[in-house]
C-alpha cells in the first residue's frame, strides 16, 4: 500500500464563547484547524486533525502546521502508511521537531492502519473495550462563586470532573478559588485546577501551602524546573501539560519527581504513535493521566478518546472535548460526544470518523 495524496482543508472555528487562560492574560475566541485527508493506492482513505489552541497556547499556529505538512508531503509520497513507526522516523528526520505538523499525519496513518486490520483505534492502542471515559468539563476563571456556578451548570449536564482554570495575578484569590471549589463541590465530584504556567515559583509555594485542598493542580509554572521545584515543596498532586512536548521531557519529569501525572494531548507531542509511547511510559511508571487533545472538532477528540479508553482505569482520570467549545461542527454526529459526563470511542475500524468533504469547504492544498 502506497500514500497517493495529501488533501489539505482549511477550517475556521469560532468558539461558542470565549475563553480565557492564565489568569485572563491568555483570550481565545476561534481557533484555526486543519484537516487532513491521505489517499492510497488502494483506495482506503484516512483523516487527521491539526489544532493548535491559538498562537499563544504552545508553540504551535495554524499556518505553521499547514507550512509543515508541504515541507513533509513530498517525503510522505510512496510510503506504505501501515508502517507508523517508519512514516514517525521519515518525518523526524526531514522536519525535526514541529510536532503539532506530524500530528495529523500520524493520525491519518493510524486511521488508514485500522481500516486495513478490520480493528478500532482503541483496540489497535490495546484497549479491552470501547470504554466510556469521563469527560473534564471547563471551569473559566472567575471569582470563587462565578466558578461554583458554571461547575453546577456542567454538574447539570452530567460532568462529575472539572478542569477549573486558575492563576490570577493575586495569590489570595486562588487562596479563595481553590478553597470554595474543593469545599463547594458536589459529593463525588473530582477537580484538577489548571494554572496555565501564571504562577511563579514562590507564588505556587506561597497558595499550596496555604490551602487545604489536596486535590490535582495542573501547569503551576511556565518550565519543567520551575514545576519540578514547586513539586518537591507542596504536598498537592501536580499534574504537567504545556512544558512537556518531546518523549525526553517526560522521562525528565519522572526522574525528577515533577509530577504525579501527566495530561496526554496528540496534537502536542506529535500524534497517536508519540502519545501511545507517553502513555505506556506514565502506566509504567504509575502515572495518573488525563488524555484529550489540544483543541478543534470531534475528529481530533476521537482520536484521543481512543487511546483514553484504550488505556488501564488506574492510570486513566479523564478526557475533554474541545468540540464542544466549538460555535459550528464540521462532522455533526459523528465521533466522541459528551453523553452524561462520559465519552465513548467508535468502534467501527480505524478512527470511525468520514467527514464529507463538501463540508469543508474547497481543500486548500493537495500534494500528489
Ligand atoms: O489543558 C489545558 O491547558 C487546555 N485545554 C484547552 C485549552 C487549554
Ligand atoms: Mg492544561
Amino acid at each position: 500500500m502506497r500514500i497517493t495524496r495529501l488533501t489539505v482543508f482549511h477550517l475556521d472555528l469560532p468558539l461558542a464563547k470565549p475563553y480565557w487562560l492564565s489568569g485572563g492574560r491568555l483570550k481565545f475566541d476561534r481557533l484555526d484547524s486543519t484537516y487532513l485527508r491521505i489517499d492510497t493506492d488502494e483506495g482506503v482513505t484516512g483523516w487527521g486533525e491539526g489544532c493548535p489552541w491559538g498562537h499563544s497556547y504552545l508553540p504551535a499556529h495554524g499556518p505553521g502546521l499547514r507550512a509543515g505538512i508541504a515541507t513533509l508531503a513530498p517525503h510522505l509520497l510512496g510510503l506504505d502508511p501501515r508502517s507508523l513507526d517508519h512514516v514517525n522516523r521519515v518525518m523526524d528526520l526531514q522536519l525535526p521537531g514541529h510536532s503539532y505538523v506530524k500530528s495529523p499525519i500520524d493520525m491519518a496513518c493510524w486511521d488508514i492502519l485500522g481500516q486495513v486490520a478490520g480493528l478500532p483505534l482503541w483496540q489497535l492502542l490495546g484497549g479491552e473495550a470501547a470504554t466510556p471515559v469521563p469527560i473534564n468539563s471547563s471551569i473559566s476563571t472567575g471569582t470563587p462563586d462565578q466558578m461554583l456556578g458554571l461547575i453546577a451548570e456542567a454538574a447539570a449536564q452530567g460532568y462529575r470532573t472539572h478542569s477549573a482554570k486558575i492563576g490570577g495575578s493575586d495569590p489570595a484569590q486562588d487562596i479563595a478559588r481553590i478553597e470554595a471549589i474543593s469545599a463547594g463541590l458536589p459529593d463525588g465530584h473530582r477537580v484538577t485546577f489548571d494554572v496555565n504556567r501564571a504562577w511563579t515559583p514562590a507564588i505556587a509555594v506561597e497558595v499550596l501551602n496555604s490551602v487545604r485542598a489536596r486535590d490535582w493542580i495542573e501547569q503551576p509554572c511556565q518550565t519543567l524546573d520551575q514545576c519540578a521545584h514547586v513539586a518537591r515543596r507542596v504536598a498537592n498532586p501536580i499534574m504537567l501539560d504545556e512544558c512537556l512536548h518531546e518523549f525526553s521531557d517526560h522521562l525528565a519529569a519522572w526522574s525528577r519527581g515533577a509530577c504525579e501525572g501527566v495530561k496526554i494531548k496528540p496534537n502536542r507531542v506529535g500524534g497517536l504513535t508519540r502519545a501511545r509511547q507517553i502513555r505506556d511510559f506514565g502506566v509504567s511508571v504509575g502515572w495518573q493521566m488525563h488524555i484529550e487533545d489540544v483543541g478543534g472538532t470531534a475528529l481530533a477528540d476521537t482520536a484521543a478518546l481512543h487511546l483514553a479508553a484504550s488505556t488501564p482505569e488506574a492510570n486513566r482520570l479523564a478526557s475533554w472535548l474541545g468540540h464542544a467549545h466549538l460555535a459550528d461542527d464540521p462532522i455533526p454526529g459523528q465521533g466522541a460526544r459528551n453523553r452524561d459526563g462520559l465519552a465513548t470511542p467508535p468502534s467501527a475500524p480505524g478512527l470511525g470518523v468520514i467527514p464529507d468533504p463538501e463540508a469543508l469547504g474547497r481543500p486548500v492544498a493537495s500534494y500528489d
